[in-house]
C-alpha cells in the first residue's frame, strides 16, 4: 500500500525521472557540440534539439518544409547542415565535397564510411557491387568488367540497333502525330537492354529480361524514402520542366544533321565518335540528374572549409549541384561548352553524374551507347515536340533518389 507521502512524491518522482532521460539524452549531444567546435550552419532553428522523441520529431517537420525551400546555398553557402529525415545531414556543395563523397578520403585520410548508408543498403541490398567494400569491391568489380569490356560493347551495337528500331515500331509508329507518353517506354527500354547486356544475348534472355524488369519497375516504385531537396537548386518537387524542355528541342536540329553526317552501318567507333550527341547527353545529365545525392556516413570526425564535420553525421555530397552552379544560365542546353577546356564542367570532381573514383558506374559507356543509338533514330527519322502545356519533373514519391515525369512525358511525333 502507497502512504499519503509516498503519493505526494509521485509526481515528483515522475518529474525527476523526466529530467534524467532527458539528461541521459541531451548531455552527450551538448557535450559532442560543446567539444567539436564550429558546426556548419543549419538551415533551421528546430534542427538537431537535443530532445528526447520530440526532437527527431520537429526535424521531421522541418525536413518536410524544408523541401520547399529553395535558398540554401545562397544563405549559407556551401557548407550546411539540413534536416535528414528524423536526424541531421551535412551537404557540401563544391567540387571538393563531391571529391570527398566519391573517394572517402580528406586530405589522403579516410572519413567516410565507403558504402551507403543503412537505407540505400536495404535498398540495393548488402551484396550489391556499390555497397560492397575495400578488396572485395575490387574483387567483383574486376570480374565483372569482361561483361562491359570494349569488346564486349562491339558486340552489343547491333543488338542495340535493333532494339531501338523495335522499340520505335512499338511506341512511336503506331502513334504518329497524337501524344505518346514515353517516360515509361524509354525506363523500360533501358533496363531491358541493361539486363540483356546481363544475361547475354542467348534465345531465353529476352523472356528473362522481360520478366526480371517488369519485377525491378515494381520493387523500384512501391521503395519508399521521403524526398529530397537539393540546396541551392532549382530542383523541387513538382518543377515545370517547360523552360529547360524548350531549348532541348532546338538543339535537336543540330543533333539530327550531327547524326545525318554519321553513315550506317553503326560500329563501336562510329558511336564513339558522335561526339555532340555525347555532349547533348551530358547537358542532360547536367540540368536534370537522374541521381541528386549519395549519403555517406562520417567515420572520422574532419574539418572542412572552416568547419568541424562530425563522426556519425550523415554526409550528403550533391553532383547536381555543383554542375548546376559552375556554369552561367544553369537551365540552358548548351552541348558546345564541353569544348571548351576552361569550363569549370572539365575541372576534376566538376562534372560527374557517373560518380568517380573508386565507384565510377560500370555502365557508364553502356548507358552511352544505348542513348546516343536510341536518340540516332528518334532524330534522324522523326521530329518531336512536348504535348503537355505545363510538363512535370518530380524528384518525389516512390523513387525519390532519381527523376521522374509525373505527366509521363507526352510526346507527339511526326516523320521528318
Ligand atoms: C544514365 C545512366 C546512368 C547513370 C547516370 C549512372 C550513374 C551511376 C552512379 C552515379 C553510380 C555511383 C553510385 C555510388 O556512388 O554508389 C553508379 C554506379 C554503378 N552503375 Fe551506373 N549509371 C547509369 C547507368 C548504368 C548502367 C546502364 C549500368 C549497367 C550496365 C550501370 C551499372 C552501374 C554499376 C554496376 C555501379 C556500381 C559501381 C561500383 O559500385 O563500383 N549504370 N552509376
Amino acid at each position: 500500500m502507497i502512504s499519503d507521502v509516498n503519493k505526494a512524491l509521485v509526481p515528483y518522482a515522475s518529474g525527476v525521472a523526466v529530467a534524467v532521460l532527458w539528461l541521459a539524452f541531451a548531455i552527450p549531444m551538448i557535450k559532442k557540440r560543446l567539444t567539436t567546435g564550429k558546426l556548419p550552419p543549419k538551415t533551421s532553428v528546430l534542427l538537431d534539439l537535443p530532445l528526447p522523441i520530440a526532437g527527431p520529431i520537429l526535424n521531421l517537420l522541418v525536413y518536410f518544409a524544408d523541401i520547399r525551400k529553395n535558398d540554401h546555398k545562397k544563405r549559407l553557402g556551401e557548407v550546411m547542415r539540413i534536416p535528414y529525415v528524423t536526424s541531421t545531414a551535412i551537404v557540401i556543395v563544391s567540387p571538393e565535397g563531391v571529391k570527398t563523397g566519391l573517394t572517402c578520403r580528406h586530405d589522403g585520410k579516410k572519413v567516410l564510411s565507403s558504402h551507403h548508408v543503412e537505407t540505400i543498403r536495404a535498398m540495393w541490398g548488402p551484396k550489391a557491387l556499390s555497397n560492397l567494400a575495400g578488396s572485395e569491391h575490387t574483387r567483383v568489380k574486376k570480374l565483372l568488367h569482361p561483361a562491359i569490356n570494349a569488346k564486349t560493347l562491339a558486340i552489343y551495337v547491333s543488338h542495340l540497333k535493333e532494339a531501338s528500331k523495335t522499340w520505335i515500331e512499338h511506341v512511336v509508329d503506331p502513334n504518329l502525330g497524337q501524344p505518346v507518353k514515353v517516360y515509361e517506354p524509354v525506363r523500360r527500354f533501358m533496363m531491358d537492354t541493361t539486363l540483356r547486356l546481363m544475361l547475354g544475348l542467348g534465345k531465353d534472355a529476352p523472356k528473362v529480361a522481360n520478366q526480371v524488369a517488369q519485377l525491378l519497375v515494381q520493387v523500384w516504385d512501391s521503395t519508399f524514402a521521403p524526398p529530397f531537396n537539393i540546396p541551392g537548386t532549382n530542383f523541387h518537387r513538382g518543377k515545370r520542366a517547360r523552360a529547360a524542355l524548350l531549348p532541348i528541342i532546338r538543339v535537336l536540329k543540330k543533333l539530327k544533321a550531327k547524326q545525318e553526317s554519321i553513315k550506317d552501318p553503326l560500329d563501336l567507333a562510329k558511336c564513339e565518335s558522335m561526339s555532340y550527341t555525347l555532349a547533348f547527353l551530358k547537358e542532360c545529365l547536367r540540368v536534370y540528374s537522374p541521381v541528386l545525392n549519395f549519403p555517406r556516413t562520417i567515420t572520422t570526425t574532419f574539418e572542412a572549409s572552416g568547419y568541424v564535420l562530425p563522426k556519425g553525421y550523415t554526409y550528403l555530397y550533391y553532383p547536381p549541384a555543383v554542375q548546376r552552379h559552375s556554369v552561367e544560365d544553369p537551365d540552358k542546353i548548351i552541348p558546345e561548352k564541353y569544348d571548351d577546356p576552361t569550363c569549370p564542367l572539365n575541372r576534376p570532381y566538376g562534372f560527374t553524374p557517373f560518380a568517380g573514383g573508386e565507384y565510377q558506374c560500370l555502365g557508364e559507356r553502356f548507358a552511352e551507347m544505348e542513348i546516343c543509338i536510341l536518340l540516332r533514330h528518334l532524330v534522324r527519322d522523326f521530329t518531336w515536340t512536348h504535348a503537355a502545356a505545363d510538363p512535370r519533373i518530380w524528384y518525389g514519391d516512390g523513387a525519390p533518389l532519381f527523376m521522374r515525369f509525373t505527366d509521363g512525358l507526352p510526346l507527339v511525333f511526326a516523320k521528318a
